[in-house]
């Protein structure tokens, strides 16, 4: 049985629909469906002097690879032009619905799992839609409570308590129950998807050097050390709370499978460091496989043919991996 995984290319006037006509110049074992408007990426492939023969996708047919040069389609309607490079709140709406078409599609099983391509959240919210994430949205779609955001690439894991949040609000947002709730979704999809028996995570503080003893800050104190205490009198092994700015260096990460950080900016920055353009974002404690790039729209590089796939690539691999894992395992 071959899988059937959407493609969102994200932010038409980004590099997303250039990434997915690109990759798909090669063949895959699997059957990738983008959700998109057909010609919108047959625009883009003759700005991009590609070609793609676009098929649209029909459920009832058997899951078929493409070949080489062929990309399956289910149609979102744009509507107008796009210019690569120039944002445009009339895309809003468009970019939406091609993620609330995935997620329903994977949620009803038509799809094994999505792959999502980088979206401008600023141009969205001015279309008037209060968006922070594919994370949060995925998760509100799934009615989903919490979801754990982890980007990861060769030899580093990083997963976060909070994501897209204002930093002034960071502080309230690490609460015991969201900590508990974030490192025990962590704990399990280490063991059930990566296949980590025993997982050791590196926490971060939330305070320059974890509050050092509280002069700097209570909430090592107050909150993350009672509740990994807690997480670890049930069996886990969470190490912490350690001052992110000595944690993420070879003698403690080379004995951990991941490092918990308390907000976006203290985690991926480092990770991003490590490998940005060969790592991959993976939503966990979803009901259904989304992993993404870890990169943005790069509206700068729209239609000029001179970005690097890496992450991309490696996003269609790890939810092509994870959804082999998945099916063997129902
Ligand atoms: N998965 C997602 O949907 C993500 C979306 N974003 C969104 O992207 C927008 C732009 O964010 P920025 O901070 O400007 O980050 P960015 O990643 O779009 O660009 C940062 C720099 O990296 C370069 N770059 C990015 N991807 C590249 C690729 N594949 N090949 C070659 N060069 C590449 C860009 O040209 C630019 O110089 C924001 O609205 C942000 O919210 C950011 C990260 C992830
Ligand atoms: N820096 C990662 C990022 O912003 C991606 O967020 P999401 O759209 O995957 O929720």
């Amino acid at each position: 049985m071959s899988l059937r995984i959407a493609i969102t290319p994200g932010e038409p006037a980004g590099i997303g629909p250039d990434l997915v006509i690109k990759l798909v110049q090669k063949s895959w074992p699997v059957q990738l469906i983008a959700v998109v408007d057909k010609s919108l990426m047959e625009q883009r492939a003759a700005q991009l002097g590609l070609s793609v023969n676009m098929i649209e996708f029909d459920p009832s047919q058997p899951a078929t690879p493409a070949e080489a040069g062929s990309l399956y389609y289910m149609q979102v309607d744009k509507g107008g032009e796009v210019t690569p490079g120039v944002l445009d709140e009339k895309n809003g709406l468009y970019v939406l619905e091609t993620l609330r078409l995935a997620s329903e599609k994977n949620m009803d099983g038509t799809f094994d799992a999505v792959v999502t391509g980088p979206v401008h959240k600023g141009i969205i919210n001015r279309a008037g839609i209060s968006f922070s994430g594919h994370t949060e949205y995925f998760a509100q779609q799934s009615g989903t409570a919490d979801v754990v955001m982890m980007l990861a690439t060769e030899g580093l894991r990083v997963a976060l308590v909070t994501t897209h949040i204002p930093l002034e609000y960071v502080s309230r947002a690490v609460t015991k129950e969201r900590l508990a709730k974030v490192a025990s979704i962590l704990h399990h999809d280490l063991q059930n998807k990566f296949g980590i028996e025993q997982p050791k995570v590196l926490v971060c503080g939330l305070n320059p050097h974890a509050g050092e003893d509280g002069h700097l800050g209570r909430e090592e104190i107050d909150t993350i050390s009672p509740t990994l205490q807690m997480l670890n009198q049930q069996g886990m092994n969470f190490i912490g709370p350690l001052p992110a700015d000595t944690l993420f260096q070879a003698k403690y990460l080379d004995n951990a499978d991941a490092v918990l950080a308390m907000y976006h900016d203290q985690g991926l920055p480092v990770l991003k460091y490590k490998g940005f353009g060969n790592s991959v974002n993976i939503t966990l404690g979803l009901p259904f496989i989304r992993t993404s790039v870890d990169h943005g729209t790069a509206l700068d590089l729209a239609a000029t043919n001179n970005i690097e796939v890496g992450s991309f690539d490696l996003a269609i691999r790890e939810a092509i991996k994870l959804a082999t894992e998945k099916a063997q395992n129902s």
